[in-house]
């Protein structure tokens, strides 16, 4: 069985005057150690996929396992990245990086030095003591990384993690979040608009179609750009013919709506 299978799940919402079919017959399966993006237009139920996962929202059928238990029941070893980075302002970024742990209960000498450990790993060193205020907005949001990842998290869900950072900061963040994520052997499932990270970050990529929210058609990453960073990734020729592909898939999804 792989890691995390989704099987016929839909899910709709419903107000006193409508329902929308946010999903409709989505099945899927994730493995070990893979990183997923989730790509399509807006209103193609990618959020609410994520949240599905995540076991904020149970859907109205289907089922999803992770590791064989439901999502709900694993909420302590769930990462998230979002594209806040919701540190506390009034909290160091020590004291932010070890309050997944705290609130676990799983804060430890142990756990504390892996979690200072990491902060170095990730170019972070001699921050401790700073408030989040004092960061940029790309050093904040690798704190957040450090944070999610102190909880050694089963899986990480990345939700739009680098659209609110300026283009540069973007690009190295991609590499520094890809390596990481890769050396620590994680799962991860990105939900982004963005062609270029999806090919550049992923194993796989599942195009979503909205109207019913639907998944339209995986893509498979060739394995030549999926061994090298994502900044390399996209001066490879490989590279632009997936987004030519990706592209007019899209477009044509968007001439049908
Ligand atoms: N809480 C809600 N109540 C009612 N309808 C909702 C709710 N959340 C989402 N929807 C609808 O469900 C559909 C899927 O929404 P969802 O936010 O999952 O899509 P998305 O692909 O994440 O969109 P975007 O890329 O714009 O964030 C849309 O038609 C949306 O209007």
């Amino acid at each position: 069985m792989s890691f995390l299978t989704v099987e016929n799940v839909h899910h709709s919402y419903f107000t006193p005057k409508s329902a929308t079919d946010a999903l409709k017959n989505i099945s899927f399966e994730i493995e070990e150690g893979e990183f997923i993006s989730l790509l399509g237009p807006s209103g193609c139920g990618k959020t609410t996929m994520l949240s599905i996962l995540s076991g904020l929202i149970n859907p109205t059928e289907g089922t999803v396992l992770i590791d064989g238990a439901a999502p709900i029941s694993l909420k302590s070893s769930i990462g998230y990245m979002l594209q806040q980075d919701y540190l506390f302002p009034w909290k160091t970024i020590e004291e932010n990086i070890l309050l997944g742990l705290k609130l676990n209960k799983q804060l430890t000498e142990q756990s504390r030095a892996t979690a200072i450990n990491l902060l170095k790993e990730i170019g972070l060193e001699g921050v401790e003591n700073q408030y989040p205020r004092q960061l940029s907005g790309g050093m904040r949001q690798r704190a957040a990384l450090v944070r999610t990842l102190a909880i050694n998290p089963k899986i990480l869900f990345l939700d739009e993690p680098f659209s609110a950072l300026d283009y540069q900061t973007k690009l190295k963040l991609e590499d520094l979040v890809f390596e990481t994520l890769k050396s620590y052997k994680k799962t991860a499932v990105l939900v982004t608009h963005d062609i270029g990270e999806a090919i550049s970050m992923s194993d796989r990529i599942l195009l979503f179609a909205a109207k019913p929210g639907r998944l339209y058609k995986t893509f498979r990453v060739p394995d030549e750009l999926r061994v090298i960073r994502p900044f390399e990734v996209r001066s490879k020729e490989a590279y632009s013919v997936l987004f030519q592909e990706i592209w007019k898939e899209l477009e044509s999804l968007e001439s049908h709506e």
